[in-house]
């Protein structure tokens, strides 16, 4: 180790931004996985017997990662909100702290949500088709008519920070309610900021003109849109998932869009991720695409690097980490 370096660190991506390297560079020695995509070996490889890991990607977070870097490694941090791909019971069974960067991304993924939602009612995709195969028509007064947001019913499945940055954001566009649908009741004076009530998933479904999924993916939440769900949706509605894409069951998705039970999807995370070219998804006019950018700013990438650096040095001093994922 070199000289007053009190710690070894592995950053698992060559692309962490600069702000969150500079950072451990003060007081750790810095190993970094250069692959991409990140070859596993690799990462075993250098992983092993560090102090530290900035866990850059979404790669598994798993026993045979933490085997491999063995039984002195006291302190993660990923660089995502979601970590649907850590075993955190196992992080939790080692006892090492764990966390993540919620809150930072929060603007870029809710303006990506707004984008999708116009996008998606106004349709935005087809439009553009129609164009491709010289099909402007809009000689037709009932072209290409979409869903108005202004006074509409906007239900969230999830209202955590990213859930409120969208609210907040749509307060804007004159909508009439929001509904949301939650574990746990939001304070009080969230509910008075957004007009917002908190209703089950049922009511959520009938009542919600647009859905928007802004929820962790867990086994409760896997699987929760399906077709019973589409079935009690209106048949104008938009549904908006900038989550993760297991909450949806996509082939019962490409059903109720095919079959127009819903009016249109906005999708920026889809399962599996990448998606296939040839998936049958992409074949369908009402359905908004995205490879999973909502956080993909230059400045929320840089911010999220700078959470997780501190995270890893504050669970390396010992101290309670920024924003810990346990
Ligand atoms: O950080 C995450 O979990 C994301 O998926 C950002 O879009």
């Amino acid at each position: 180790m070199s000289a007053g370096k009190a710690f070894k660190v592995l950053v698992t991506h060559p692309e962490v931004p600069q702000e969150g390297i500079d950072l451990l560079k003060e007081n750790c020695e810095i190993i970094q996985v250069q692959s991409v995509p990140t070859n596993r070996a690799e990462l075993l490889e250098k992983i092993r017997g560090v102090d530290g890991v900035l866990w850059g990607g979404h790669q598994p977070l798993n026993a045979e990662a933490l085997d491999a870097a063995g039984p002195q490694l006291k302190s993660i941090s990923t660089m995502s909100a979601g970590i649907d791909y850590v075993d955190v019971p196992e992080v939790k069974r080692r006892k090492i702290p764990l966390g993540h960067t919620p809150t930072v991304l929060n603007t870029a993924v809710a303006d990506l949500a707004v984008g999708l939602l116009i996008a998606a009612s106004r349709r935005f995709h087809e439009g553009r088709k129609k164009i491709d195969n010289d099909q402007w028509e809009n000689y037709h007064l009932n072209w290409l008519l979409g869903q108005d947001i202004r006074d509409s019913t906007v239900g969230f499945y999830g209202f955590g920070g990213i859930g409120q940055a969208i609210a907040k954001r749509l307060s804007g566009f004159d909508i009439d309610k929001v509904l949301y649908t939650t574990r746990r009741r939001v304070h009080k004076e969230i509910e008075e900021e957004f007009n917002a009530k908190k209703v089950d998933f049922d009511t959520l479904l009938a009542e919600s003109d647009f859905i928007v999924i802004a929820s962790p993916l867990t086994k409760d939440t896997q699987g929760v849109f399906n077709a019973t769900a589409f079935n009690k949706m209106k048949q104008t509605a938009v549904l908006i998932n900038i989550a993760r894409g297991k909450i949806v069951n996509q082939d019962d998705l490409y059903e109720a869009l095919k079959s127009n039970r819903i009016f249109s999807a906005g999708l920026d995370v889809t399962d599996p991720e990448p998606l296939s070219p040839t998936d049958k998804l992409l074949t369908l006019d009402n359905a908004v695409v995205l490879p999973h950018i909502g956080s993909a700013t230059k400045r929320t990438r840089a911010d999220m690097s700078t959470i997780a650096a501190h995270n890893v040095l504050r669970g390396l001093a010992g101290e309670p980490m920024l924003s810990p994922a346990y």
